[in-house]
C-alpha cells in the first residue's frame, strides 16, 4: 500500500447539536487547515451548516445534503469528492492535502470508514487519518444513555472532544469523561468551549504519523490504556494504567456503559504465543460473521508463525482494512495484543472462540470484571 500518496481523512462526528460546525468553523480560519477540503453532511433538503461555515480562498467547504452519508449517500463521497478536486484543479488550485468530512449527528460513523477502506477510487487516493467526536458537556449523558448512534460515534472515535465546558459543572465533566472511557478508553479527551481547540488534534491519531509516514505502534492501539486486560498463552504480567487524557478531567474508571440492557465493553487480550495465519483468519471470520454489528471496533499488532514482521489489523465492526505489515523495530517485543469494543459480546467469549481455532492449553481466563 502506497501511504506516502494517500490524502489524509480525518472524520469530525458527534451527536446532533455536540457542536460540530462551531469547532468546524474555527478551524477553517487557521493556518494549518490550509488546503483543506471540508465535506459537510446534511440530513434533509435544506442543509444550513456549510452556510455557518466562514471559508477562505485557501479551503474549499462543500455540501452534501438530502440524506445521511452513513445510510444512503454511500456512492456520492466519491463523487463528492472527485468533482470537488476536478473543480481545485480546473482552477489552477493544488489537490487537497487533507480532507475533514463532518458527519450528521445521526450518523454512525462506522460505514462511512468501510467506505474509505473499500471503495475502490476512495482507497487509493485516501487514508483515514482520525475520527473525532464531539459530545455535549450537558447532554451527552443523557444522549449516550438513549441513542446507540451517540455511543457507535463514541466507540469509533480517536480523539473525544467533550464540548459546552462553560455549561456544566466540574462534577458532571468528571462523571462523563468516566462515562466515555469506560466506552473507549483509549481515545485522548479534550475539553472544549466554543470550538477553541486546535486543528492540530486532527493529526496522528491513527497508525502512520507526518510526512514520513513514520510508524507510532504503542500511540495508536494503548492496549494499556484498557482496564479488563487479559493474559493468554503464558502468564503474563496484566498492566492497568489509567486512560491517555491530556485534559484536567481524568476518568477515574467507571464500569461500562448499560443502555436497555445494552452493554459496551473496552478489553485487551495479549497473545503470547505465536498465531497461526489459519486461525488468526478463522477466529476472526466467525467473530465477523457471527456478531460483526456487535464488534464495534478492533485494533490489533498480531504475530503469526509465518512471518517476521507484525501486522497491524484495524477493524469496524464486520470490515477490516486490509492487515499491514509494520517494520520489526516498531514494536518492542512478540506479545500479540487486541483491542476490542464491543456491544453485548463478553470477553470470555471472544476469548473461547479464540481456544476453539488453537486448541490453545492458555490459562482459564479470569477476569476481573465480566462485563457482559
Ligand atoms: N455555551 C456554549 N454553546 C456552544 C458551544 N459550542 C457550541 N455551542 C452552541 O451549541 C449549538 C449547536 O452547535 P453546533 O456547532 O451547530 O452543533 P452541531 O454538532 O454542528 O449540530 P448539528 O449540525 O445539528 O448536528 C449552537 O447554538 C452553538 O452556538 C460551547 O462551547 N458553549
Amino acid at each position: 500500500m502506497q501511504f506516502t500518496t494517500l490524502t489524509p481523512v480525518n472524520v469530525l462526528t458527534g451527536f446532533l447539536g455536540s457542536g460540530k460546525t462551531t469547532l468546524l468553523n474555527r478551524w477553517v480560519r487557521q493556518a494549518s487547515m490550509r488546503n483543506t477540503l471540508v465535506v459537510i453532511n446534511e440530513f434533509g433538503d435544506i442543509g444550513l451548516d456549510h452556510l455557518l461555515i466562514t471559508q477562505s480562498d485557501e479551503q474549499t467547504v462543500v455540501e452534501m445534503s438530502s440524506g445521511c452519508l452513513c445510510c444512503t449517500l454511500r456512492g456520492d463521497l466519491s463523487r463528492t469528492l472527485q468533482q470537488a478536486i476536478d473543480a481545485l484543479l480546473a482552477e489552477g488550485k493544488p489537490a487537497p492535502s487533507r480532507v475533514v468530512i463532518e458527519t450528521t449527528g445521526l450518523a454512525d460513523p462506522a460505514p462511512i470508514l468501510h467506505l474509505l477502506m473499500t471503495d475502490h477510487w476512495l482507497a487509493h487516493r485516501f487514508q483515514l487519518d482520525s475520527v473525532v467526536c464531539c459530545v455535549d458537556a450537558v447532554n451527552g449523558e443523557a444522549t449516550l444513555q438513549a441513542h446507540r448512534e451517540s455511543q457507535r460515534q463514541v466507540a469509533v472515535a480517536d480523539r473525544l472532544l467533550i464540548t459546552k465546558t462553560d455549561l456544566a459543572d466540574e462534577e458532571r465533566l468528571s462523571y462523563l469523561a468516566n462515562q466515555l472511557a469506560s466506552i473507549n478508553p483509549a481515545a485522548e479527551q479534550w475539553q472544549v468551549q466554543n470550538g477553541n481547540l486546535s486543528p492540530d488534534l486532527l493529526v496522528g491519531a491513527g497508525l502512520y504519523r507526518g510526512a514520513s509516514q513514520e510508524y507510532q505502534v504503542e500511540g495508536w492501539l494503548k492496549s494499556a490504556s484498557y482496564q479488563l486486560h487479559y493474559a493468554m498463552g503464558h502468564q503474563h504480567a496484566t498492566s492497568q494504567q489509567s486512560a491517555i487524557t491530556p485534559t484536567p478531567v481524568t476518568p477515574s474508571r467507571q464500569p461500562t456503559l448499560t443502555r436497555h440492557g445494552e452493554n459496551i465493553s473496552a478489553f485487551c487480550f495479549c497473545i503470547e504465543e505465536l498465531i497461526t495465519p489459519e486461525a488468526l483468519e478463522n477466529w476472526l471470520d466467525l467473530l465477523m460473521s457471527l456478531m460483526g454489528e456487535k464488534m464495534l471496533r478492533i485494533k490489533a499488532v498480531v504475530h503469526l508463525t509465518d512471518r517476521e514482521e507484525p501486522l497491524a489489523l484495524h477493524g469496524v465492526q464486520h470490515i477490516f482494512h486490509p492487515p499491514a505489515p509494520l517494520p520489526n523495530h516498531s514494536v518492542s517485543d512478540r506479545i500479540s495484543r487486541f483491542v476490542f469494543i464491543t456491544q453485548n459480546v463478553a470477553p470470555s467469549t471472544v476469548a473461547e472462540l479464540y481456544r476453539f481455532f488453537t486448541s490453545s492449553t492458555s490459562p482459564a481466563i479470569t477476569p476481573t470484571n465480566e462485563a457482559t
